[in-house]
């Protein structure tokens, strides 16, 4: 076990979708720092999972506590300003802002916190050159591949900086060696953060870049590696 407080904590957590009950009762802490594969078949409830972490799922019960604070007891514009500033969050192709182009996608959450265009702007390049699509910044989501608009999602999760990054099968419009790429990038930049990671996975290449493991089984965390 990690000493210290875990950065984000699920308590009996559960969430239900009327009849079905996609998490059961799961309780889960994540460490600073710390870099978890979230792994388990298909329907067992890993993307609800990552998504009532995230506070975007409301729990039928149980609690979700980040950074020190009760997430899920927070009304619905503290918890999505807590959510913006602090998390990184790569869910699904298409979550950036079509209207935008790849760079101003990028730069929302640094302008969120405040700072300045022109130094957003700066950073949000940076980091789209990490991911490889620095040379697409001025396009939008259109008028890019599915992949090139994956890598952009990739930028704007971990450009500020989040305590916690979360992602739900971030890779998995990405050839092998991109996907190697994107996640050496999640990972180095997480670390000098010092940010934890939570990744959804299906992929056991994605995984081995990560150290510890959670398996979901019918909303339940059937095994947990912690390294
Ligand atoms: N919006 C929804 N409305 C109703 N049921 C849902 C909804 N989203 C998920 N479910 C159900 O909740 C359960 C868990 O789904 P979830 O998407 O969390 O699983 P998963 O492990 O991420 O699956 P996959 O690996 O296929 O993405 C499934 O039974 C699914 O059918």
């Amino acid at each position: 076990m990690r000493p210290g407080p875990a950065v984000l904590e699920a308590r009996g957590l559960t969430v239900r979708y009327g009849e079905t009950t996609a998490v059961d009762s799961v309780d889960l802490a994540v460490a600073p720092g710390s870099r978890t594969a979230v792994m388990g078949p298909s329907g067992s409830g890993k993307s609800t999972l990552v998504h009532a972490l995230a506070g975007v799922v409301r729990p039928a019960a149980g609690e979700i506590w980040f950074e020190d604070e009760r997430l899920d007891a927070l009304g619905e514009a503290e918890r999505s300003r807590r959510r913006l500033a602090r998390m990184g969050m790569v869910f699904q192709l298409g979550d950036l802002v079509p209207e935008l182009t790849l760079v101003e996608n990028v730069m929302l959450p640094l302008q969120v916190l405040g700072v300045r265009a022109r130094q957003a702007r700066e950073r949000a390049l940076e980091m789209l050159d990490a991911l490889g699509v620095a040379d697409l910044a001025d396009r939008r989501t259109g008028a890019v591949s599915g992949g090139q608009v994956q890598r952009a999602a990739v930028a704007r999760a971990l450009v500020h900086d989040p305590a916690v990054v979360l992602a739900d099968e971030p890779t998995g419009a990405l050839d092998s060696l991109t996907a190697e790429q994107v996640l050496d990038t999640m990972v180095s930049v997480t670390t000098a953060a010092g940010a934890a990671l939570v990744v959804v996975t299906h992929d056991h290449v994605v995984a081995s870049h990560l150290d510890d493991l959670v398996v979901v089984r019918d909303g339940r965390v059937a095994e947990r590696v912690v390294a």
